[in-house]
């Protein structure tokens, strides 16, 4: 019923749980005091002896009583929020931080939708957990023992009877917890499903519609949805029946306890004040209980929730990357590189291949042999390969991100652009570049004239530069790239989906960097490939050719043929585009 993992990741927030426990404690106390005047009064009353002084002395207690309640009550629920804001930040920080050492490498454990949901409305459920859950778990532990210490010496038998009682309570929760556990489980499971294919199915919308599948889609989404609704109906019938349960248990001991009393009073073995005071305290035994019973379920799914945190923030990290770059970048050797995503299923197969500096290397194959692959192993976004890629004299699974990327840069055919002005995109690449600087890096990749038209540096562009085209956007990202000015260009697939005229600037800027720097240029388009120093060409996932242009077309093996496939068809393009 209590997850030790939880307290003891947020340590600063248990104080708070005591505080709420302490001031719980207290105001049972003085729920006790009124009470207990107040069946003073009636008892008086009754006898005929009440005079102004016992009135004036039994509601002035009850009075300060009362304000001692509600002063405790305010400060509760003070910790209360106190321990759910410090939960909050602490769990998400740990989140943040955790996604932070996996860099680009996260997605590989967890998904966007995923870690959002958890981040958002996983912790939300962890505040009931800490801010209501914990303190009502310890506070009635103690209410009612503290409540029998009271009431025994007044009449033992009826104060028995209303302890035997209140440990059904828990026992009913335990008994549901198994249950409960297993449902939560799927429940989450559900929950994060629905999440995946909303984000899905949003971001991919055009697409659907364009193949009219979105209608197909929205069955597949009510589907899932009304899946979703079942297991929420079962929690919520769950739920509902436990706190029945506990009702029973919690109106059938008070009861008991109080017939008990009544008969005690009817024999004449206790008073007025003792059996009103039974009466009006036998369902404090019971309401902390019946309290944390309704608490429970709702904390019991932030539990569920903490363990799909704790898997993320158990992800083991690559704690070798911790090397710098101590000498040069190059040259890159890679020797015997085998990697898969999946266990015994290699997408890279013993390859083997070098970028020496300042050399100009393509790499290039059919869809699916693995030319993307290569570049994530490459760039440090899937460590566990086997095999080695030497940087210099260093091994680059050791080497860290951060000083990898300050001689290198990747460029993929949907580089990242954030919402804000084209400056503050370009200054992403280099923070000290001035306006001229951009100017000049805009004018390389021809994006000046429409820039200018636009407004100049400070026009806006909004989330993923969706005001721009595909190939003007492309354009900004290789301006970005170049005002970098690192050793080392990765471009993969950098001309893919845009325009001719954007994938001949961008050509050209390649063009004009391979004098200046080492270039590892992967693309499916081999017209852009006669100029490179040497070409590798992956055939599923192995090596199959490698060699300069010339030596592959001389050799007429698949090279040769996919690059005579291609020009083939360029022509047949051409020739319609003319017709
Ligand atoms: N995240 C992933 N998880 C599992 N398998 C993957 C993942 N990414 C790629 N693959 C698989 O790895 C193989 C190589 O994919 P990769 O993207 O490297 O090919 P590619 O040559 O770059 O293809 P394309 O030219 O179409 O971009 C494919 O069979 C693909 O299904």
């Amino acid at each position: 019923m209590i997850k030790k993992r939880l307290l003891k990741e947020v340590p600063s927030a248990r104080k708070y749980v005591w505080y709420q426990v302490g001031l719980q404690w207290v105001s049972l106390l003085a729920n006790a005091g009124i009470l207990f005047l107040a069946a003073e009064q009636i008892q008086r009353a009754g006898q005929g002896v009440l005079t102004h002084g016992d009135l004036g002395y039994g509601f002035g207690g009850m009075l300060v009583l009362i304000g001692l309640k509600m002063l405790c009550a305010s400060r509760v629920q003070y910790y209360s929020h106190l321990a759910s804001c410090t939960v909050k930040n602490q769990l998400r920080y740990a989140i943040y931080d955790k996604l932070l050492h996996l860099k680009q490498n996260y997605q590989a454990y967890v998904s966007t939708s995923e870690l959002v949901q958890l981040s958002v409305e996983g912790i939300d459920q962890l505040e009931i957990y800490f801010g209501r859950y914990l303190p009502q778990f310890f506070y009635s532990m103690l209410a009612p023992i503290t409540l029998f210490v009271m009431l025994v010496w007044i009449e033992w038998k009826s104060a028995l009877v209303l302890l035997i009682f209140v440990p059904l309570i828990p026992i009913s929760i335990i008994a549901v917890q198994k249950f409960a556990k297993r449902l939560l489980s799927r429940y989450w499971g559900a929950y994060t499903d629905l999440g995946d294919s909303f984000l899905d199915n949003l971001q991919g919308l055009t697409t659907l519609k364009i193949y009219q599948a979105d209608e197909w889609k929205h069955h597949e989404m009510n589907k899932e949805a009304e899946q979703f609704r079942r297991i929420t109906m079962k929690v919520l019938t769950m739920q509902l029946n436990s706190v029945s349960v506990m009702d029973m248990i919690a109106y059938g001991g008070a009861a008991l306890g109080c017939i008990t009393a009544a008969f005690a009073y009817i024999n004449g073995s206790l008073s007025l004040v003792g059996v009103l005071l039974i009466i009006l305290l036998s369902s404090e035994f019971f309401l902390p209980l019946r309290l944390l019973g309704s608490y429970f379920h709702i904390a019991m799914n932030g539990m569920t929730a903490s363990d799909k945190i704790f898997r993320i923030l158990d992800i083991q990290e690559d704690k070798a990357s911790t090397d710098s770059l101590t000498d040069s970048l190059f040259p890159i050797h890679v020797e015997n590189l085998q990697y898969g995503y999946l266990k015994d299923q290699d997408v890279l197969k013993k390859i083997h291949l070098d970028i020496p500096k300042g050399t100009f290397i393509g790499v290039c194959g059919v869809s699916g042999s693995g030319k993307s692959t290569l570049a994530k192993v490459l760039c440090g976004m899937r460590k566990d390969y086997r095999g080695h890629i030497t940087c210099g004299k260093q091994e680059r699974s050791k080497i860290e991100d951060a000083s990898f990327w300050k001689s290198a840069c990747y460029v993929g055919h949907q580089g990242f652009i954030a919402k804000g002005t084209v400056k503050e995109n370009l200054l992403m690449g280099n923070e000290y570049a001035n306006d001229d600087a951009m100017w000049r890096a805009l004018k390389q990749v021809r994006l000046d004239a429409f820039i200018q038209s636009q407004g100049g540096l400070d026009t806006e562009l909004e989330e993923g530069g969706a005001n721009f085209s595909g190939g003007q956007r492309q354009r900004l990202v290789l301006a970005r790239a170049l005002l970098k000015d690192c050793v080392f260009y990765i471009f993969d697939e950098a001309t893919s989906n845009i325009d001719s005229e954007s994938e001949q600037a961008i050509l050209d800027v390649i063009q004009e960097l391979r004098s200046k720097k080492t270039i590892f240029m992967i693309t499916h388009r081999l017209r852009a490939m006669t100029e490179c120093d040497h070409i590798y060409l992956l055939d599923n996932g192995a090596l199959q050719e490698s060699g300069s242009h010339q030596a592959l077309m001389k050799k007429r093996g698949k090279y040769y043929e996919l690059y005579s496939a291609q020009q083939e068809l360029e022509m047949i393009r051409g020739g319609e585009r003319y017709a």
